[in-house]
């Protein structure tokens, strides 16, 4: 018996396409993502991955992602659940600057240590400035974070997944996450066991179904899963990855 995990990281935002750091701040897509998680419904109606169940985070981005993807799957009646806990890795101060004049200000190495360094989180965003999200309803009486590291994320994240979605895969039913860029690698991390140093190198590209099959310890069948869309997902990693230069 296998179990089956679709992740689908939310198409193209607007932020995205103008390199800037978005963590928790909650921008929409842009047509070019909507357009993306159309497509990324259609990969999964042509393999005949029909998710029954659906996880989300509680950003738009997410949300309007899953819903277009399952409408063109005809999946859009699935029942859902969100949970702030597969909310994109807070990005701390860092939200809302230009990823490129970041890089430039601080270097390379300091970019690429607040941005995949696993344990090293940006400074601190200031409660009550324009992008952070205290006082925030949706997540009223939450212990939201001022910032995170991936290591942050998958320790927020893996209290939902243990009492929440894994009992949820284990009755059998395919299950859908359209969650973001780092709290999908922080999943990617923990199923495919990756050290805290290669973590670092791996991307997820925006609206491609990342399809797992899962043993019954939950170990992927195969390391990494794979992508409906394998050749579009490989010019979209390298794509995240140079983000910034
Ligand atoms: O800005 C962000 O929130 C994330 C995802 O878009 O960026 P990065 O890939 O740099 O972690």
């Amino acid at each position: 018996m296998t179990y089956t995990l679709v992740l689908l990281r939310h198409g193209e935002s607007e932020w995205n396409a103008k390199n800037l750091f978005t963590g928790w701040v909650d921008v929409p897509l842009s047509e070019k993502g909507k357009a993306e998680a159309a497509r990324g419904g259609a990969l999964l109606k042509e393999a005949g991955v029909l998710p029954e169940k659906l996880y989300t985070s509680m950003l738009r981005r997410a949300i309007m992602t899953a819903n277009l993807a399952l409408d063109a799957a005809d999946r859009h009646w699935i029942p859902v659940e969100r949970n702030w806990r597969l909310n994109e890795r807070h990005y701390g101060a860092l939200q809302g600057k230009n990823k490129k004049e970041i890089r430039d200000e601080y270097g390379e190495e300091k970019f690429m240590e607040w941005r995949r360094s696993y344990d090293v989180p940006p400074p601190a965003i200031e409660l009550g400035s324009e992008f952070s999200q205290d006082g925030d309803p949706r997540y009223a009486g939450e212990p939201i974070p001022a910032t995170e590291c991936l290591k942050d994320v998958l320790e927020r994240l893996l209290p939902y997944w243990n009492d929440v979605i894994v009992p949820d895969i284990k009755t059998g039913k395919t299950i859908m996450i359209a969650a973001h860029g780092n709290s999908l690698r922080a999943i990617v991390k923990h199923l495919d066991g990756i050290s805290d140093e290669d973590i670092a190198g791996l991307n997820i590209p925006t609206g491609i179904p990342l399809v797992y099959e899962l043993d019954e310890d939950l170990k992927p069948v195969t390391k990494g899963g794979r992508y409906l869309d394998p050749a579009a997902a490989e010019a979209a990693i390298k794509a995240v990855a140079s983000q910034g230069k």
